[in-house]
């Protein structure tokens, strides 16, 4: 297996020249489980962790490696090393962290495509392919959607399924398949190219294992399972998530998301709701929330019937969930900032003793 099989392209490339990095080994991080990483070179799969350097210097999450980073090695045993640096990312996709507030998650790293994957069953809601655009768009990471267990419905349901979507994200190129009966998936192999990098993104249960076992014509990925000991007696077990297609492209699988939620989304939302965004230049006042103001070209809209209710329920959801988002944030930094202060204040205090 090449670099390039993995993904590594020019890019990289040039990098690696401009920093020195040739007399390291070259990887990429397949899998990752408590601070340790499976890295993937033209030759074998390292069990890796970073060098203290590395975590010393590390301020938050986005300074460790994860799953679809490219990374500097050096081997310190037969399949074990150290990693060394991390390549620039071409992209991050990154979610709100569950749980824990203002701190980002994130999903994966140079990610070309991505795959949003919903099921027609329950999972089915138009809301949640928002939500996922709203990611993709705010990472660069290109999407296409695809509607799983179609093998459950008849045409006719099927029908208006896709031309619900369709209303309401008129651009993004749609998928229906079974991975029961096959059917459609050989349209989804064909726009899959060589060398790029594919994620799935979709709650559990909506079919993306059985997906990607197709796609890779591999059955046996849930017990394909990467186990190792390390030196310390530590035993890693993770399950990998970075797989090479048939066709040449590479495919992440990700576990299932239950809640998407918006972190720094920036500019993500505004494409995702571009009609809101071109609507609302019109607005009477700049600053207008379009919930209650005079003038507001958005809720016009609405009257109007040029814009669907629904969309705009979501949008004012998301701009919520943003905003909160915003300000724990910035409460955070601000706290960190009190905390640096004071332990400078108790350094310097001490320093008179
Ligand atoms: N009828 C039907 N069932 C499907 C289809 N795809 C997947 N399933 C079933 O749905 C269930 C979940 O499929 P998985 O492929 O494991 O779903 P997943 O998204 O990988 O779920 P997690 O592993 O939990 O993230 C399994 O019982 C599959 O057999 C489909 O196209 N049609
Ligand atoms: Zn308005």
């Amino acid at each position: 297996m090449t670099l390039e099989e993995l993904g590594f392209d020019e890019r990289m490339a040039k990098y690696r020249k401009e920093h020195h990095l040739d007399s390291f080994l070259t990887g990429r991080v397949t899998s990752e489980h408590k601070e340790r990483y499976i890295v993937k070179t033209s030759e074998k799969e390292y069990d890796s962790e970073i060098v203290g350097n590395l975590r010393f210097t590390a301020n938050s999450r986005e300074d460790f490696p994860a799953v679809g980073d490219w990374v500097a090695i050096s081997e310190y045993n037969e399949d074990e090393a150290l990693i060394h640096a991390i390549y620039p990312r071409k992209t991050i996709l990154e979610r709100q962290a569950v749980g824990k507030h203002g701190e980002k998650q994130i999903i994966a790293t140079n990610i070309d495509f991505a795959f949003i994957v919903l099921a027609i069953d329950r999972d089915f809601s138009i809301n949640r392919i928002e939500r996922y655009l709203t990611i993709c768009n705010n990472s660069k990471v290109s999407p296409y959607i695809i509607l799983t267990k179609i093998d459950l419905i008849d045409e006719g349901e099927l029908s208006s399924l896709v031309s619900k979507v369709q209303e309401r994200i008129p651009h993004i190129p749609l998928f229906t398949i079974s991975n029961e009966n096959l059917s459609g998936i050989k349209k989804v192999r064909e726009v899959i190219k060589k060398g790029k990098t594919y994620c799935l993104l979709g709650s559990s249960g909506v079919g993306k294992s059985s997906l990607s076992n197709i796609l890779s014509g591999n059955n046996s990925m849930k017990t394909d399972i990467i186990s190792s000991s390390t030196n310390r007696g530590k035993h890693v077990t993770s399950h990998r998530e970075l797989l090479i297609l048939e066709n040449g492209g590479i495919l992440i699988d990700n576990p299932g998301m239950r809640e998407v939620g918006m972190a720094d989304v920036g500019k993500g939302l505004e494409e995702t709701f571009d009609t809101i965004y071109e609507l609302s230049k019109d607005c009477k006042f700049k600053d207008c929330t379009h919930i209650n103001e005079k003038g507001c070209a958005v809720i016009d809209a609405i009257e109007n019937g040029d814009l669907a209710i629904s969309t705009y329920e979501n949008f004012l959801k998301m701009e919520r969930e943003k905003s909160h988002f915003e300000s724990t944030v910035a409460e955070k930094r601000k706290k960190d900032k009190q905390f640096g202060k004071m332990m400078k204040n108790f350094k310097k205090d001490q320093g008179k003793l």
